[in-house]
């Protein structure tokens, strides 16, 4: 029996976003579940946005077929199938005029352990909208534009609700990773914060602990989603406040108030994730920390490190005709080549938004000598009285020198 009273409600969606969907792969694929008399429709995630009038970057499609019975008639029809290592979940993948077709069984989920299900395929779509997280993410698409829509979500969506579908705890309990992804979509299509359902709150605070076994590649994924969507600040003083930070990697110990002020300083300037989270940190150790967690990548490990550095010590030149000097000074002296990107993201870390201009149009001056001219005068000098350029790199650049000999600075700077 189904758990949840059926509230079916159709209607039918004809929108541009809705008919670009319909190529010749999609077309074929739609014809073959026809004469085969299984059903064919689009889930979830593409359903809200074809819903909002965006088109969706992936359709996923699910379907009353089980796994066997589509791999059967695509090899009868000659459709390739590709990587089909989502098949014990129910997901097969067609390849249709060079388009890739990911397909799922409807399907329930018997056994949940927080991170894994274990499956058991049905053909009652309402039962597998009931194990969807959000009302928003529970619908479900026919071709011929019938929406079918058990829990309201189309309401929801019109209204900027997120709400889980049925119980907030049991959702979250059976993928913690939901915890994150309630925090993404509320940035995602809520007009102005501050309004949740209570019940949603304490299931999130009760459950956070569950994060803890949720792998930090997830959790840097959703999380990265939050920072570059709306409501910044107010999701992440949700995070602390319902005491998620710590399963996260975030540090107990935050600078809230240093966070306020970076995030308005930010607003309107596209910063990168890290650029905000940098914000919260105290120390270049709470960077290390983070990775350790998330497993961020080189590139944002990096620009965390740099900010928490310089965020105080790098700024703008007191009443001089040149304020941007120092940055530029600091980019010329670092001769990295995405230096000019993280001083770019400490301008807006800082709000010194009228410098961002000014960058801009500025550019890195060539060298008269190349770093192999500059070795061999450091090398050949016995006295080793310290070159000016490989000083300064020693001092200013990168964050992390301390570690990282300069193959080109004095010996006797070198660690
Ligand atoms: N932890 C999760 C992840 C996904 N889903 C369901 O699986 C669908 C597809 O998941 P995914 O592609 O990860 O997310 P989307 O909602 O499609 O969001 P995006 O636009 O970022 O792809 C979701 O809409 C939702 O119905 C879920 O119930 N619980
Ligand atoms: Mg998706």
């Amino acid at each position: 029996l189904p758990l949840l009273k059926r509230h079916l409600f159709t209607m039918k969606l004809q929108s541009p976003e809705f008919q670009s969907l319909f190529t010749e792969g999609l077309k074929s694929l739609t014809e073959l579940f026809v004469k085969e008399n299984h059903e064919l429709r689009i889930a979830g995630g593409a359903v809200r946005d074809l819903l909002s009038g965006v088109k969706p970057q992936d359709v996923d499609f699910a379907t009353t077929a089980t796994p066997e019975q589509m791999k059967g008639m695509f090899q009868a029809a000659g459709i390739r199938m590709i990587n089909n290592k989502g098949e014990k979940h129910g997901t097969v993948t067609a390849r249709l005029d060079k388009e890739n077709f990911e397909i799922t069984t409807l399907r329930i989920d018997v056994v949940t352990d927080g991170r894994h299900a274990e499956v058991e395929f049905t053909t009652d779509w309402q039962r597998d909208a009931e194990r969807r997280d959000l009302t928003i993410n529970s619908m479900f698409l026919g071709f011929d534009g019938t929406l079918y829509d058990y829990f309201n979500g189309y309401e929801d969506l019109k209204n900027k609700k997120v709400r889980f579908v049925g119980h907030a705890k049991k959702r979250i309990q059976e993928d913690y990773l939901r915890i994150l992804r309630y925090f993404r979509f509320y940035g995602k299509i809520v007009d102005k914060p501050g309004d949740h359902d209570p019940e949603t709150l304490e299931a999130i605070a009760a459950n956070a602990r569950g994060l803890a076994g949720v792998s930090g590649e997830r959790i840097w994924v959703e999380l990265k989603k939050i920072l570059l969507g709306s409501h910044v600040n107010h999701l992440v003083h949700l995070i602390y406040d319902l005491d998620v930070a710590p399963y996260i990697g975030l540090p107990i110990n935050a600078s809230l108030e240093e966070f306020d002020k970076v995030s308005q300083n930010v607003e309107g300037f596209s910063p990168k994730p890290m650029t905000l989270l940098a914000s919260l940190f105290k120390v270049q150790d709470d960077v290390t920390k983070l990775d350790l967690r998330l497993k961020i990548s080189k590139e944002e490990k990096n620009l965390g490190l740099f900010l928490v550095k310089y965020r105080k010590d790098l700024t703008k030149a007191a009443d001089s005709a040149e304020p941007l000097k120092p940055y530029q000074d600091f980019i010329i002296d670092c001769r990295e080549p995405d230096a000019t990107a993280r001083v770019w993201e400490l301008l807006k870390y800082q709000g010194q938004h009228g410098l961002l201009g000014d960058l801009q149009q500025w550019s890195v001056p060539t060298f008269p000598v190349s770093g192999h001219d500059i070795r061999k005068v450091s090398v050949s000098n016995t006295e080793h009285s310290g070159h000016p350029l490989g000083a300064s790199v020693m001092l200013h650049c990168p964050p992390w020198s301390a570690q990282v000999a300069v193959p080109w600075a004095p010996a006797e700077l070198a660690p």
